[in-house]
């Protein structure tokens, strides 16, 4: 079911050439670029026409508007299942006390007396937030972006899901319902590749967006990757991946649920256990036989664990797994060891950790209080989970009085000389009779 990597024996190579040895989908952001590319080109020359022809190509469903009325929404709210609520409820309660903590306050350094250089921290102005809704859907996937988004100051949020053929072409009510819960009135019914374009360029119905955030499948992420430049994005948070570095106190019958749990969400998801002990390695391929017999999404779950994006990587000691971990840079990583927390503390590159048997990844999916939207394909070695940070700007505000400008104009004028460049010291010059003022 899943397939093995024996890195044991010989020493581990370095940084690429050992991510070169670790699994990764064949059919990845780079390949689907060129699926993207015509979509989002018809959507920036047809707008709403555009959209309407990828709900029928795409979703299968026929729909007349691509905005959801706002009626639509408080009526999925006032019939929203109360135990979904109630969950929901949580859900925001716990991402609200971690995001409110994350936003930063402003800094004012004096750098010279007279000389200061603030770092204002100014929300982006209008956001398009992506809630996924093709093979499942995702009214968590709006909490993860509404309330970092909210906790940042954004006052522009627009959400786009996928149209549902048997929800009248509209996004599933669920998804409705969480952003009436979170006061989000602006609601477009598209989804995949499309929708960022949407985002990206505006429509007759929607408002070109600065920032376009948010999970996805393979086309999501690739028109993200496409547009970004156009519009900013938080990461390319694509097909679900998990790793798990366990050894021998591990209990293979977790490992192998939370492997499952994740490889049910695409048929692109990525499920890796990274291990020093075959006997477990052993175990977690039996459970994972057992479990996935019992569970309901069968194929899509045999398919993801099949993939060549999936495998059991053994090697040599925790030492090798968290090199091996490191290289990977898994979306969630799963630290399932003897004092496991001091083995997380050494990890470098995931979206996100959890640590020890009670934190399962399904918990940080709905109600840990961290954010769910992570980076995939490796993007956790240059790139963060979406935050409120994702959404604010530092600006430097550089104030000088004229007195802390004269002390340092020699050294300006000296350095825009050695770059060729003197009409730069010239607008410093001309502030001082076209002369250079001599430090004291
Ligand atoms: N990394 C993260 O933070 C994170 C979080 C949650 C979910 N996810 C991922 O989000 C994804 C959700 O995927 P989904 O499919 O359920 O919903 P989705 O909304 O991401 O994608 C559905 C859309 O994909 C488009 N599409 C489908 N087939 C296409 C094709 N052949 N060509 C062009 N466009 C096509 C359709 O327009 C459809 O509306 C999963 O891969 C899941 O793992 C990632
Ligand atoms: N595991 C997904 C990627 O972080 C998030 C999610 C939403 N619903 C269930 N799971
Ligand atoms: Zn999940």
């Amino acid at each position: 079911m899943i397939s093995r990597i024996d890195l044991r024996g010989d020493a581990l190579p370095e940084g690429g050439a050992l991510r070169d040895l670790l699994p990764r989908a064949e059919f990845d952001v780079e390949a689907a670029l060129e699926k993207v590319r015509p979509i989002c080109e018809d959507v920036r020359h047809r707008g709403t026409a555009a959209l309407i022809d990828c709900a029928r190509r795409f979703d299968g469903v026929e729909i007349e508007r691509v905005r959801v009325p706002a009626e639509a929404l408080r009526s999925a709210l006032d019939e929203l299942d109360p135990a979904v609520r109630a969950a929901l409820e949580e859900s925001i309660r716990r991402a609200r006390i971690v995001h409110r903590e994350q936003r930063r306050t402003d800094v004012t350094t004096k750098v010279v007396p007279g000389g200061t250089v603030t770092e204002r921290w100014v929300p982006v102005e209008r956001v398009g937030l992506y809630v996924p809704g093709g093979l499942a859907v995702y009214p968590s996937s709006v909490v993860m972006n509404v309330v970092p988004a909210q906790e940042a100051g954004v006052t522009g949020i627009a959400v786009s899901s996928p149209p549902q053929k048997e929800f009248g072409g509209r996004p599933h009510p669920t998804i409705l319902a969480a952003c009436a819960l979170l006061g989000v009135d602006e609601v477009y019914a598209a989804g995949g590749a499309q929708a960022v374009a949407m985002f990206a360029y505006g429509t007759e119905e929607c408002l070109p967006v600065n920032l376009v955030t948010g999970p996805g499948n393979i086309y999501v992420a690739s028109a993200k990757r496409l547009l970004k430049g156009r519009i900013g994005i938080d990461a390319e948070a694509g097909p679900t991946e998990i790793a798990v570095l366990a050894d021998a106190t591990a209990d293979p019958e977790h490992v192998a649920a939370d492997l499952i749990s994740q490889a049910e969400h695409d048929t692109l998801a990525a499920a890796v256990l990274v291990t020093d002990s075959a006997e477990l390695a052993d175990a977690v391929d039996a459970a994972l036989k057992r479990q996935v017999a019992a569970t309901k999404h069968i194929e899509r779950i045999t398919e993801a664990l099949g993939g060549r994006q999936s495998a059991t990587v053994l090697v040599d000691g925790i030492g090798e797994g968290l090199r091996v971990v490191d290289a990977y840079g898994a979306e969630h990583l799963e630290i399932q060891t003897a004092d496991a927390s001091a083995v997380a503390a050494r990890v470098r590159n995931a979206g996100a950790v959890f640590v020890g048997p009670w934190a399962p990844v399904s918990l940080g999916d709905y109600c840990a209080g961290s954010n769910h939207v992570l980076p995939t394909g490796g993007c956790a070695c240059h790139s963060s989970g979406l935050s409120v940070q994702s959404f604010l700007r530092g600006i430097h505000v550089v104030d000088y009085s004229r007195d802390a400008l004269a002390e340092v104009a020699h050294h300006v004028v000296t350095l825009a000389e050695a770059e060729d460049l003197p009409a730069h010291g010239a607008a410093l010059k001309a502030r001082f009779d076209w002369k250079v003022p001599q430090s004291k």
